[in-house]
């Protein structure tokens, strides 16, 4: 069965934030993801759960500067410190508001990265994916890593599904898993569904918008249906989060989840 996340970083953005909560439920939503929740209280967090009757399906641990365009810590030599704090933090949320899997961005690379920073980055990345899972274990949650498309991250240290495959065994923990978004392996590789069977027992959540402009998942050359069978097919029970951006009001695009019990 396609259990669908809103992610309300994207979705619902004509709301407060902790409104937008709600606002999913209405919709038909029974999960709701989001990138950062580390500007609330998690008590007011936790309440807007309660409230609306979602459950917390993922977030991600914190990123570093958002503002002055960084875009994780985990790959980053020299700032390991901050992404060990960021995990223990990210740790807490996850506890208070029942999340079991917590997203680590991997940073970007630096314009002139040349063979040996590619190298201390990875040796970084996999040292600092050790701990966080060792951490994430303890309390029973898992740690995913998920590969982002260049073009709108450029410089993205993780952007490709065999790379995270390679690094998912050089860590080698269990709870160490695939965040599988189908819009950025689109845009950086396509074969979609080939990509799903071969990493399927990696996975832990998928993701899914159009391509390539982010819009609903039913507008661009992603046929979803096809993924969605496939999904079904191979016994997924995890979550679908829409990480999209509406392309006019978020209650105005959901047709395409009519089929999936959404409100549209
Ligand atoms: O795909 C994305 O953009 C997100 O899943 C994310 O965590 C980083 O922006
Ligand atoms: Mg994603």
């Amino acid at each position: 069965m396609i259990r669908l996340a809103a992610n309300l970083s994207m979705l619902f953005t004509e709301h407060d934030f902790l409104d937008r909560f709600q606002a999913a439920a209405d919709a038909g939503f029974r999960g709701v993801e989001y990138l950062f929740p580390y500007a609330h209280a998690p008590e007011a967090l936790a309440s807007a759960l309660r409230e609306s009757g979602v459950e917390q399906v993922l977030f991600n641990m914190p990123p570093g500067d958002w503002q002055a365009g960084e875009r994780g810590l985990a790959s980053l030599p020299g700032r390991e410190a901050e992404f060990r704090d960021g995990v223990i933090e990210a740790l807490r949320y996850a506890e208070a508001l029942g999340c079991p899997r917590l997203h680590a961005m991997a940073g970007r690379l630096p314009e002139s990265a040349d063979s040996d920073t590619l190298a201390a980055h990875r040796a970084t990345y996999v040292e600092n994916l050790r701990f966080a899972a060792a951490e994430a274990a303890r309390l029973g949650r898992e740690v995913l890593i998920e590969p982002i498309n260049t073009r709108d991250m450029p410089g993205y240290f993780l952007s490709r599904q065999d790379q995270a495959m390679a690094v998912l065994e050089e860590v080698g923990a269990d709870n160490l898993r695939l965040q599988f978004d189908f819009y950025h392996c689109q845009i950086m590789e396509g074969d979609l569904i080939r990509h799903l069977e071969r990493q399927f027992s990696a996975i832990a959540h998928v993701q899914i918008a159009g391509v390539p402009e982010r819009h609903e998942p039913n507008v661009g050359e992603v046929h979803y249906p096809a993924i969605f069978a496939q999904l079904e097919r191979l016994g997924y029970a995890g979550w679908v989060g829409c990480e999209y951006r509406p392309a006019a009001g978020t209650r105005e695009g959901l047709s395409w989840g009519r089929d999936y019990g959404l409100a549209g």
